[in-house]
């Protein structure tokens, strides 16, 4: 029986030996001469696997290959823990040249101090950005002219209250009187902006937040620069 078995998984020819029972016999049986296509009843036989003619029992089986020492990836350098002075990182430590599997210096160094605080304000009941959202797209008026202008840096300095505030964004010029209660920043560091240029503090305070996309049902003009009082003549 064993032989019977290494010479199934080796692909030997297999002669079936009287002492083989008929259902352990692998196809084709010795029998078969191909022509009789008719399946014969109750033929439970396990197909060869490799198939006895495939190409993989074809094939020169070849020794595995061994690798020798010097074949083979050489090992890492080791730590240089003798050097290393304990609570010192090794990037800092007087040997630069320090293996770099040891653990990342991140818990030596003292931590930055942080940067300037940014104050949360609470904004009133009603005044959530979901609420502005909603006002801005309500169809309410709060542009507070009738077209467009040209706004040349002096017209812009004449809406500087909190009820009239008009502050440039990246040549833009907002009227942002209605969004002073709903900016989440508040109301007072809005009005640090408002009649004048105020594109480089917003992309200092959050150049991330999309003001033109906030401030769009807000837009009255562009901001242009002084006429020259020549042109003002003409
Ligand atoms: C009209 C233009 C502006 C719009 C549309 C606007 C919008 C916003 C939005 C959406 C936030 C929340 C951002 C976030 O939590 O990530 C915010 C926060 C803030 N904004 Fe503005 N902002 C404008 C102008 C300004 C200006 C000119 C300043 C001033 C200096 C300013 C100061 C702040 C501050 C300090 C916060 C922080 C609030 C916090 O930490 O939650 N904003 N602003």
């Amino acid at each position: 029986m064993t032989s019977y078995l290494r010479s199934w998984l080796t692909g030997a020819p297999t002669t079936a030996t009287p002492d083989i029972p008929s259902f352990l016999r692998v196809s084709p049986p010795a029998s078969d001469d191909g022509e009789d296509t008719e399946t014969e009843q109750d033929d439970n036989s396990v197909p060869a696997f490799p198939a006895l003619n495939s190409a993989q029992r074809a094939a020169p089986s070849q020794p595995p290959r061994i690798l020798s020492d010097s074949a083979l990836m050489p090992p890492p350098p080791p730590p240089s823990l003798a050097t290393r002075t304990p609570g010192v990182s090794s990037r800092s430590s007087a040997k630069p040249s320090s293996s770099s599997l040891l653990a990342p210096a991140a818990t030596t160094q003292r931590p930055l101090k942080p940067t300037k605080k940014r104050d949360k304000v609470a904004l009133a009941p009603g005044h959530s950005p979901l609420d502005w959202a909603a006002l801005k797209s309500s169809g309410e008026d709060l542009r507070g002219v009738d077209t467009l202008m040209r706004i040349p840096p002096s017209v812009l300095k004449q809406h500087r209250s909190k009820s009239d505030a008009w502050s440039a964004f990246n040549g833009k010029v907002y009227n942002i009187t209605p969004y002073l209660a709903f900016h989440p920043g508040g109301e007072r560091e809005l009005m640090r902006v408002a009649g004048r240029d105020g594109t480089e503090l917003f992309a200092a305070t959050h150049a991330w937040v999309n003001a033109d996309f906030m401030l769009d049902s807000c837009l009255v003009g562009f901001l242009i620069s002084e006429p020259s009082p020549s042109s003002d003549s003409s």
